[in-house]
């Protein structure tokens, strides 16, 4: 199957006509090509962008509404074969692509209930004689790069609330998961998106894709996911035209058990917050805490568990962790696994990767007796691997959570509230799952602190990432 840009409400060939291979990661095999947009397509897509900006922004917000709304009933409909996409080219398991496909709908769903309730203000100035209406209106032409990991979900957070504010959309797919993007801009147009709301570039140069929406002055959004270091990039390059970023960058969240936790319940969170996607998710768990007079029953029936994991091909039916994304993701993970081994870890329990496996897969792994100053856990895992570190102390531990760059997702179980909610309010983090290891809700607001972000996804706030406010001083003598 070979694939176009999208732009204007059809696909095109890349300007030279140029191609790319999108590959099962789970077998290595070739299952689609698609274009190597150029710099000149990413500035055809900006001119169809430009072209149906001022009719988009002036649609009545019920109107934006309900595209979005009918795009959460096509995309609801169309689980199955959107999964199947899902799972071919990122190969997580169906069963985890059709949980993708629901929750990536949601955004459309939150948004359209949104996209009606934009508010404003009407005040008196303070020394009178004046009023003030502040009103919101559509930042302009928003710029959106996603990565791999959830090539649905990661793109509808960032379209749906840009749509419902009155933006056109730049999709920059990973080069990995390609179609997954031009499967939600036909999704969209069949809607009811106008030609020109929705535009993808797919490119192996998303430097130059990228940087050529930057550097033109109608791109007035860049919203972006993915590492923290590409992050820091486009906010250089955002300065200079001085557009308005947000950032959903990399974590390195830990997981703590307090003494007095319901250990199997944390073991069941720890399974989701660990091993959703092969741990291929930015809110991961990277690093496990737990209270030593816990530790050795956590890491029994969390090994049990860990050792129970299916490695499989995406399709097949018992999969629960499928390959990761390439196979550098592989050596990288496996490096921080031989460093930590070599370091004095080691490795208590691991399922096994079949035998003749010939895609990306890793085995997972529980790692115990890990020193504390590992690289394994200052640095995104980004795969299936646990790194279990005991605690007695607990401002020491409060030390340990907090030292590092990142500040995404965080992880605490007790048996007392009180006790885990005020160790929350300490912990240097975005989201903190109290007694749960998932976190992610279109509801609430996603994001991170510190070198994890700018910005939230989601809740009312993710809407007003893609508008700006304007005042109207009125004289009222
Ligand atoms: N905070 C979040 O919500 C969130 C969600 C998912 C993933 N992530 C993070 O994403 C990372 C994993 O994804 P990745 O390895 O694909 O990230 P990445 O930063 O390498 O790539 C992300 C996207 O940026 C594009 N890109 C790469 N170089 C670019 C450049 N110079 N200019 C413009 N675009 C460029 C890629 O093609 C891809 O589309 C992890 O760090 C993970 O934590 C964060
Ligand atoms: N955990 C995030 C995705 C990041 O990789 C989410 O659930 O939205």
């Amino acid at each position: 199957m070979h694939h176009g840009v999208y732009r204007g409400a059809a696909e095109h060939p890349a300007a030279g006509g140029g191609e790319f291979a999108v590959t099962d990661p789970g077998t290595g095999e070739v299952v689609g090509f698609v274009a190597d947009g150029q710099p000149e397509d990413a500035v055809a897509a900006v001119e169809a962008a430009a072209a149906a900006f001022p009719a988009w922004a002036a649609t009545a917000p019920r109107q934006r509404s309900e595209v979005l709304r009918r795009a959460f009933d096509l995309m609801t409909a169309e689980t199955d074969e959107l999964a199947r996409i899902i799972s071919l080219e990122n190969g997580k398991p169906l069963a985890d692509s059709r949980g993708e496909v629901a929750y990536a709908a949601e955004f459309f769903r939150w948004f359209s209930e949104e996209a009606v309730r934009s508010d404003g203000d009407f005040a008196e100035a303070p020394a009178g004689g004046t009023r003030a209406i502040v009103t919101t209106r559509p930042v302009g032409i928003a710029a959106l790069v996603a990565p791999w990991n959830f090539p649905a979900a990661m793109f509808t957070r960032k379209i749906a609330p840009a749509l419902a504010a009155g933006c056109p959309v730049l999709l920059k797919p990973a080069s990995e998961t390609p179609l997954t993007a031009l499967a939600l801009a036909d999704l969209l147009t069949r809607a009811g998106a106008p030609a020109g709301v929705v535009n993808v570039v797919t490119t192996l140069k998303a430097g130059s894709v990228v940087g050529t929406w930057l550097a033109d002055d109608r791109v007035r959004k860049v919203s972006f996911t993915g590492s923290t270091a590409v992050g820091r990039r486009l906010l250089a390059q955002a300065a200079e035209n001085v557009v308005n970023a947000s950032m959903e960058l990399g974590g390195n969240a830990p997981f703590v058990v307090n003494r007095d936790a319901d250990v199997e319940q944390a073991v069941i969170g720890a399974m989701q917050a660990k091993f959703r996607n092969g741990g291929q998710v930015c809110t991961a768990a990277n690093r496990f805490y737990v209270h030593a007079d816990v530790a050795e029953e956590f890491v029994r029936r969390f090994g049990a568990r860990i050792e129970a994991q299916k490695v499989g091909h995406a399709f097949a039916d018992d999969t629960t962790i499928g390959p990761m994304i390439t196979s550098k993701a592989v050596a990288s993970i496996a490096k921080l696994v031989d460093d930590a081994v070599a370091a004095g870890a080691k490795i208590s329990h691991q399922a096994p990767v079949p035998r003749g496996s010939v895609g990306n897969y890793f085995p997972p792994t529980l790692l115990v007796d890990v020193p504390s100053d590992a690289s394994i856990l200052r640095e995104e895992i980004f795969g299936p691997v646990a790194p279990v570190v005991t605690w007695t102390d607990e401002d020491e531990l409060v030390r340990l959570v907090n030292g590092t760059e990142y500040g995404l997702a965080s992880y605490v179980y007790s048996g007392d509230l009180k006790w885990a909610i005020k160790f929350a309010e300490k912990t240097e983090a975005g989201i903190v799952g109290v007694n749960r290891g998932l976190v992610s809700d279109p509801a609430f607001p996603f994001g991170g602190v510190k070198q994890s972000g700018l910005g939230r996804e989601g809740a009312r706030a993710g809407l007003r990432e893609f508008q700006e406010t304007q005042y109207f001083s009125v004289d009222w003598s």
